[in-house]
Formats: structure tokens, C-alpha cells, sequence
């Protein structure tokens, strides 16, 4: 019996061939392209710094957490063990438990539910129950870890009906859009794979991971500005554009200004 470190001992193999650009690398772009996640969290923490020095507990614990998706990421593909598939979507589950904990807008919480320490409670309970049924049938997992992207464009959707900032529009169609090409990716990977290998173009698993953390880059300049817009009353958030907004490449992220309250 294979140990569960052994290569190839995963549940799921994507589609791009095994072992055909290198000996140890199983799985060579869909190893590579996970490149994103390691620029991501030190980008992040640089570019919302202002509001790092206010908030650094939620920042470095998602930055960090972030960053081990990327390390388990690149390990699952460089072995397609069962072991790095557990840690790679243990450590998705663990980073949307503490992103969810930390900014999830109070107003929705749960009636039961009457302060955030309640809520951390409830999201770490439903983290442990999670974790351990994640055992049952991994290959389940990353379906139900992509329904949660279901419910943070729902609570887009109702953020954006009471917001009328142009450039939070603008920022969450771009999200919204890098997501969309995402989970167009992966789906194809996965249930297109017999096409891709006939046209000798298997790479869409690779695509997903460069995707997704696009969107991602869009994803968290959103949360934070919807944070200071409901938890800091004394800050007012500007979404602006890292270089500058005339870049056809551009990062958004959010500097504070002292003031009242905005939309
Ligand atoms: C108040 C709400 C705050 C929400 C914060 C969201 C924080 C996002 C945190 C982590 C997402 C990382 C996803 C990267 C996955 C990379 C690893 C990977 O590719 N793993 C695959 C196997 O190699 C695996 O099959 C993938 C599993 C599915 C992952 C689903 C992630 C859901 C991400 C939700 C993000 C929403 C995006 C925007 C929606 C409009
Ligand atoms: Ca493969
Ligand atoms: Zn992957």
C-alpha cells in the first residue's frame, strides 16, 4: 500500500501530463503557476499598510495563512500526494475560516449571534467539524470550498446595491470578472480534461491558480473597504490604484483618511 506521502497518491490528478518537463516535479505548470500566492500576501500587507497599523492582527494572520496556501499548493502539485491534497485545501478552509471571522459584516451576522467574539466561536467550531469531515471524500472538498465564492457574491451583491462609489463598482466588476475566468478554468480542467489532452492543451489548472489570485488582488481591497465603512467610524477608505490610475496595469488598495462616515 502507498504511504500517504507517496507520490501520486492523491485522490485527484488534473489533467496537465505527469512528469513530462521534470523527474520530482509531477505536475510542472500547475507547480509553477502558484507563483501568485506568494506574491499576493507580502503585496497586500505593503500596499493596505495604512490600514495594517489599525488592523495587523486580521492582516498578518490572512497574509500568512495565504502564504501557506501557496507552499501546500506547490507541494500537492510537485507530488500528488494525498497528504499535500489534505493541506491544500485544508489551508483554503483555514484562510476563508479566519478572513470570514475577521471581517464578515456584523449586520449579517446570525440573530443568535450577538458579538464577534460569538462569531469567532461559531466559525471555529464549524473550522474543526469541517476539518475533520474533510477526510471522509477529499475530492468533495474543492467542490464545497468553491460554493463559498457563491456566498461572498451574494454579499457583494447586497454591499454594492447600498454603495454608490464608482470605484468600488469598478474594482468588484473586475473581481467578479477574474473569477468568472477562474472558475471557468477549473470546472474545465476537471470535466473537459479528454478535449484538452487531445488538442495537447491540458494547462487550464495552471490558468485557475494564476486567476484566481487575480481576483483576489481585487478581493481584499473590497473587504477591507467595506471594513473601515462599518468598523472604523473614524477613517474614511479611498480605493486608489497601485502605480497610478493612468497604468494599464494597476493594483487597487485602500488609504485612509481621517473623517466621517461614506456610503
Ligand atoms: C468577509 C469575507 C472575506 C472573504 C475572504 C476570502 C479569502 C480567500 C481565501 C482563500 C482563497 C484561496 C484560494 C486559492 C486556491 C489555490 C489552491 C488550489 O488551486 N487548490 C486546488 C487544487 O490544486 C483546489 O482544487 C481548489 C479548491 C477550491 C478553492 C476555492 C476557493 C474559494 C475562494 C473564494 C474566493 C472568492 C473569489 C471572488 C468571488 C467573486
Ligand atoms: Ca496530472
Ligand atoms: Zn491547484
Amino acid at each position: 500500500m502507498p504511504s500517504i506521502f507517496s507520490y501520486l497518491s492523491a485522490e485527484v490528478d488534473w489533467c496537465e501530463g505527469n512528469f513530462e518537463h521534470s523527474a520530482i516535479i509531477a505536475e510542472y505548470y500547475n507547480t509553477i503557476s502558484n507563483a501568485g500566492f506568494f506574491i499576493l500576501p507580502p503585496a497586500l500587507l505593503y500596499l493596505n499598510r495604512q490600514y495594517c497599523q489599525q488592523c495587523p492582527l486580521p492582516m498578518y494572520f490572512t497574509s500568512a495563512l495565504l502564504f501557506c496556501v501557496g507552499i501546500f499548493s506547490t507541494y500537492f502539485h510537485m507530488t500528488l500526494s494525498y497528504v499535500g491534497q489534505l493541506l491544500d485545501e485544508l489551508s483554503i478552509l483555514w484562510t476563508l475560516a479566519v478572513a470570514y471571522s475577521f471581517w464578515y459584516p456584523q449586520v449579517y451576522f446570525p440573530r443568535c449571534i450577538k458579538n464577534r467574539k460569538h462569531f469567532l466561536w461559531l466559525s471555529g467550531v464549524i473550522t474543526v467539524v469541517s476539518t475533520f469531515m474533510s477526510f471522509i471524500k477529499p475530492a468533495l472538498n474543492a467542490y464545497m470550498l468553491n460554493c463559498i465564492a457563491f456566498h461572498f457574491l451574494y454579499l457583494t451583491r447586497k454591499e454594492l446595491k447600498k454603495c454608490n462609489n464608482k470605484r468600488v463598482h469598478q474594482i468588484a466588476k473586475a473581481m467578479v470578472m477574474w473569477w468568472g475566468l477562474a472558475i471557468t478554468s477549473w470546472i474545465g480542467d476537471k470535466w473537459l480534461c479528454g478535449l484538452w489532452q487531445m488538442i495537447n492543451f491540458p494547462y487550464f489548472h495552471s490558468f485557475w491558480h494564476v486567476l484566481i489570485a487575480t481576483s483576489l488582488f481585487y478581493l481584499f481591497p473590497l473587504v477591507i473597504y467595506f471594513n473601515v465603512i462599518y468598523e472604523m467610524p473614524s477613517f474614511k477608505p479611498k480605493l486608489e490604484y497601485w502605480p497610478s490610475d493612468s497604468w494599464p496595469v494597476r493594483v487597487p488598495y485602500v488609504a485612509l483618511e481621517q473623517s466621517h462616515k461614506q456610503c
